[in-house]
């Protein structure tokens, strides 16, 4: 899915001539700019226009409902349904990337597609429980992955705990998931990660959850003073809702069947400048964003070999 963001204040559509934009159609076109637009494409231009197909687009003056609803609907369908999902925007720097996932919270109309996905993750749990009868329990954790060195911070240890603690905390970890690791050919099973020991908070209405967010924005990195832009960049946060269901067995013998699914709402930052740094030290190395479709790539498709870094 693709959303075209707003023109910078002076810079006119006419500048925009290179790009075509067909929301029906669910398609871009890019023109060379040389040639001025898709009307002058025969003047002299060496380069064919390129046309770019995606499962939504979202045009400049798109809202945000009209954004999270295009994106998150299905996904929140999917989690009441017991599978994980995760949803997260993707560009280069001051795109609208932290704009399309949290919003501002000044009114309904400018709120992202975290606050969004967890009013309506709420709203369709109840729903199933009045239909199913099911019974639900949500938790939330955030964890933010900031700086140079990829650190790790529980971002909801000073609710859990109620006190105030500074720094990263020692509780948050990435280990081997043996699960996971079963799961694939044993080649991979050192690649199969997953974070673990970060805070889980029960979040019995939206209201709680949306206290969570807050909670975990206001204790991130980026959120602090004397953050630096650099730090701003390298700073990506992962809010997670656990969903737990049960069901009485159909059986009549009493007992319980149910699972977790996971609702993963990840604002991430762009490592754009990082990149070039880090490799000509050598430590901390941190891909651009655009090696982020290759790692997923490799996932899906089981590769040996994960492009982490
Ligand atoms: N569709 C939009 N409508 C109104 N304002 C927007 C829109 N997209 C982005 N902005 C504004 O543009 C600025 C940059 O957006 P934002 O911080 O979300 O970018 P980003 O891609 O997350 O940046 P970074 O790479 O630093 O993480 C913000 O002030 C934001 O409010």
């Amino acid at each position: 899915m693709l959303r075209i963001c707003p023109a910078p204040a002076g810079v006119t559509s006419e500048s925009n001539s290179f790009l075509k934009v067909d929301p029906r159609k669910k398609q871009i076109t890019l023109f060379d700019p040389a040639t001025n637009g898709p009307q002058n494409t025969t003047r002299g231009s060496q380069v064919p226009p390129k046309m770019f197909a995606f499962d939504a687009v979202f045009p400049h003056d798109a809202s945000q409902a009209e954004v999270s609803a295009g994106t998150v609907a299905e996904v929140i369908q999917s989690v009441v349904d017991g599978a994980d999902g995760c949803v997260f925007c993707f560009g280069h720097t001051k795109l609208g990337k932290s704009y399309t996932m949290m919003g501002k919270d000044d009114s309904m109309q400018t709120l992202g597609i975290i606050p969004c996905s967890i009013s309506w993750l709420f709203k369709l749990i109840n729903e199933r429980k009045e239909k199913t009868g099911a019974r639900f329990s949500v938790r939330a954790s955030a964890v933010e992955v900031w700086g140079k060195d990829e650190k790790l911070k529980d971002l909801l240890s000073e609710v859990a705990t109620g006190s105030l603690q500074d720094g990263q905390s020692p509780g948050v970890y990435l280990c081997e998931d043996p699960i996971c690791g079963m799961q694939m050919p044993s080649t991979q099973s050192a690649l199969a990660k997953q974070l673990q020991n970060q805070s889980e908070l029960r979040a019995p209405t939206a209201e709680k959850a949306a206290f969570f967010l807050d909670a975990a924005i206001a204790s991130r990195r980026s959120s602090k003073p004397d953050c630096d832009e650099e730090e701003q960049r390298n700073s990506h946060m992962l809010f997670t809702l656990h969903v737990y269901q049960y069901r009485m067995d159909k059986s009549g013998k009493g007992g319980m069947s149910g699972g977790r699914s996971r609702l993963h709402l990840i604002d991430l930052g762009s490592c754009v400048k990082a990149l070039g740094k880090s490799r000509d030290s050598g430590a901390g190395l941190c891909l651009s964003l655009s090696a982020l479709g290759n790692v997923i790539l490799a996932l899906v498709n089981g590769s040996k070999h994960i492009p982490y870094k």
